[in-house]
């Protein structure tokens, strides 16, 4: 581990309290799956309606979290919503910010996050894809800030991508990329500053496809989900398209594949310039999708979802506690 030039919170196993900063779909869900791997959680949302709708989502989400096994001591009654941001964040050793994806409002936040929490705990952001060098400007202490960019819904998907900006410390970053291990995530630290760090990169790439096609009525919503849930979706659960392409080779693997379908990556298969998010094209997306939902509520998709998840972890054989404090308090290690 890199020798650290500013105060870190204790080992990452022996973390017990996070704050979670912004409580909607992600802050909510981040609440939800630490709550589920025993730790305590204080939240703060400055929208009236925050609590409510903070523990109607961490309900949802429970039978899910249930199913995959709760950690000892595990309980939504460790969850306290703070009526202040300072209150929430007074004894955390660890935040995690999800507030609204505007530069600015993300810039102000997090040095008031900064300015309120203990000196040694570690800050990190959700952002989609700000870097934490534009976000980190305001803060009298921008070494413990980075991005821990989480996937939808954070209870169930595993992978946190980590990384920090320039002005974080790398120690910060390691012991980010162990805590997140310790609560259970699947981790990819990156050593270098990307917008939309890895997997965003890749998704918006296959949904700037999407658009296109839907805005030129290339294919409907439909269309585009069945091609990938029916197709390459159901090998990227387990095997990434890297490897699926290699076998797409035969026995000559990647490389032969390259040599056989290389060519054709100079065809006009991807536009990639944005297409313009018009209303046509957002009521094309919306009604699409309302279509293809075929009546079923949000509510029903998500639980649809979350199902759906644990079926595909349980059946690549990824249903597992380890790394919750529960199993670390078995094991003795905690
Ligand atoms: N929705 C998604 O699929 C994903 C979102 N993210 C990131 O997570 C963050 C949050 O996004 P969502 O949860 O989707 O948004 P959301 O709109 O569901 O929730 C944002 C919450 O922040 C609260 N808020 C507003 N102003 C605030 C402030 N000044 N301080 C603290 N909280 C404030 C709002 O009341 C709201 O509850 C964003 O940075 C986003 O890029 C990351 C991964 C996936
Ligand atoms: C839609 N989104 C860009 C906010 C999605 C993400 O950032 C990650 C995810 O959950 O796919």
């Amino acid at each position: 581990m890199t020798e650290p030039h500013i105060p870190l919170p204790p080992p990452p196993e022996e973390v017990r309290h996070v704050a979670c900063v912004g409580a909607g779909v992600i802050g909510g869900g981040w609440v939800a799956h630490f709550l589920a791997r025993g730790y305590s959680v204080t939240a703060w949302d400055p929208a009236p309606d925050a609590e409510e709708k903070l523990r109607r989502l961490v309900d949802a989400a429970w039978p899910a979290l249930t199913q995959l096994g709760l950690a000892e001591g595990a309980s939504t009654e460790r969850l306290t919503v703070a009526s202040t941001l300072e209150e929430a964040v007074a004894g955390a050793q660890f935040v995690q910010e999800s507030a609204p994806e505007k530069l600015e409002l993300k810039r102000e936040l997090l040095a008031r996050i900064d300015a309120a929490a203990p000196a040694e705990a570690v800050i990190a952001s959700s952002t989609s894809g700000y870097p934490m060098t534009d976000m980190q400007t305001r803060a009298a202490n921008p070494g413990r800030l980075l991005v821990g960019h989480p996937f939808n819904p954070p209870y169930l998907i595993p992978l946190v991508e980590v990384v920090g900006g320039e002005r974080t410390d790398r120690a910060a970053v390691e012991w980010a990329s162990r805590f997140y291990e310790a609560a259970g995530k699947s981790v990819i630290t990156m050593d270098r500053e990307l917008p939309g760090f890895i997997a965003n990169r890749l998704q918006e790439a296959l949904w700037r496809e999407a658009l296109h096609m839907v805005n030129n009525g290339e294919a409907t919503v439909r269309d585009i989900d069945a091609s990938i849930t029916e197709g390459p979706g159901l090998r990227w659960a387990f095997m990434g398209p890297c490897l699926t392409f290699a076998l797409a080779g035969g026995e000559g693997g990647m490389g032969h594949m390259l040599d056989h379908f290389g060519p054709s990556l100079k065809s006009p298969w991807t536009r990639l310039e944005a297409p313009e998010l018009d209303s046509a094209l957002r009521t094309a997306m919306v009604e699409g999708c309302d279509e293809a939902a075929d009546g079923r509520t949000i509510a029903q998709l998500v639980a649809e979802r979350d199902q759906g998840v644990i079926d595909v972890l349980r059946a690549t054989g990824r249903l597992s506690g380890a790394g919750s404090v529960a199993a670390r308090e078995r094991s003795g290690d905690a």
